[in-house]
C-alpha cells in the first residue's frame, strides 16, 4: 500500500458529504473488527460538519458500536462552552447528540469559560492526549483524522505564515490573533496530525481551489499549511469539482 496523496472528486457538496460518510462508516466497521477502540479526530468547517450530518442520516450509522469510539478535535475556538461557534458544539448538534456515544470518550478542547486561561487550556488538552498515548508518543494515534481546509490553506488552526505550523515540541498550541475569527483558538500541532493513520481532508467550493492546487504542486507548508499534512497510511482529499479545479488531472484518483 502506498501513502501517496489521493484526490477523490465528487459532484456537489451533498454527494461529497454522503460519499465521505459512507466511507467513514465502512472503514470504522472494518477497523472495529481489528481493534477494541478507535480514536477519531474531528474538524469544524462547512464540509466537516456536513459530513457528520450525513453520517447521522445514513441508515448504516446504527451498525456502528459508537461507544467504542473516542472523539477528539483538531482545533477549537476559544469561546464559551456550547457556543455555536465551537467546533465541538456543532459536532454534537450534527451527530454526537444523535448516536449512542460514550460521553467519557468525547474529548472536547477546553472552552473559554472552563476557568483556565488559553495557555493552561492548551496544557490541559495536551495532558488529556497524554492519558491516551500510544507507544512512545505523547498522544493517541488517530485512526481517522478529518480536516477541513480554509481558502488560505489553513488546517485546524494552523495558518499561513504563522509559527504554529512549524511547532514540533508541543502537541497543542494556543493561537492568538488568528486571521480568521474568533482570534483565540486551540490547535493540535503538525506532528500529532501527521501521526494519524489516515488523514481525510474534506473541502468544497471554488474558494478552496487555489490552496489545494498549490499544496499539491509542492508549495511550502509555511505558505499553504495543508501542504505539510500527511497521514501514516493514507492522505485523501475528498473534494467537489469546484475545489478540484486546479488539481492536475493526473493526480485525481479513480475511486478505490
Ligand atoms: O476555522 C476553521 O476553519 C477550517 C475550515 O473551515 P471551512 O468552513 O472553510 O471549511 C476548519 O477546518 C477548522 O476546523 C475551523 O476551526
Amino acid at each position: 500500500m502506498t501513502n501517496d496523496r489521493r484526490v477523490l472528486v465528487h459532484s456537489g457538496k451533498p454527494a461529497l458529504a454522503s460519499a465521505v460518510a459512507a466511507r467513514f462508516i465502512t472503514k470504522v466497521l472494518d477497523l472495529l473488527d481489528e481493534k477494541p477502540e478507535l480514536h477519531i479526530a474531528l474538524t469544524g468547517g462547512s464540509m466537516g460538519i456536513a459530513v457528520l450530518d450525513a453520517i447521522r442520516h445514513s441508515p448504516a450509522s446504527d451498525t456502528i458500536a459508537w461507544d467504542r469510539l473516542h472523539f477528539w478535535w483538531g482545533d477549537d475556538r476559544w469561546v464559551p462552552g456550547g457556543d455555536r461557534e465551537r467546533n465541538d458544539a456543532q459536532a454534537w448538534e450534527a451527530l454526537l447528540d444523535h448516536v449512542p456515544v460514550d460521553s467519557g470518550k468525547v474529548h472536547a478542547m477546553p472552552a473559554s469559560d472552563s476557568g483556565l486561561d488559553l495557555d493552561e487550556a492548551a496544557d490541559a488538552y495536551a495532558a488529556t492526549l497524554r492519558e491516551f498515548a500510544a507507544g512512545d508518543d505523547d498522544h493517541p494515534v488517530f485512526d481517522i483524522t478529518f480536516l477541513g481546509v480554509g481558502p488560505d490553506g489553513h488546517i485546524a488552526s494552523l495558518f499561513p505564515h504563522r509559527s504554529g505550523i512549524g511547532v514540533t515540541d508541543r502537541t497543542v498550541i494556543a493561537v492568538r490573533q488568528s486571521p480568521k475569527p474568533p482570534p483565540e483558538r486551540l490547535s493540535l500541532t503538525r506532528p500529532v496530525l501527521n501521526a494519524s493513520e489516515r488523514v481525510w481532508m474534506v473541502l468544497a467550493g471554488g474558494d478552496k481551489a487555489s490552496a489545494l492546487g498549490l499544496a499539491l504542486a509542492g508549495a511550502s507548508r509555511d505558505e499553504v499549511p495543508v501542504a505539510g499534512i500527511k497521514g501514516r497510511r493514507r492522505t485523501v482529499f475528498f473534494v467537489d469539482g469546484e475545489a478540484a479545479a486546479e488539481v492536475p488531472p493526473q493526480l485525481i484518483a479513480p475511486d478505490y
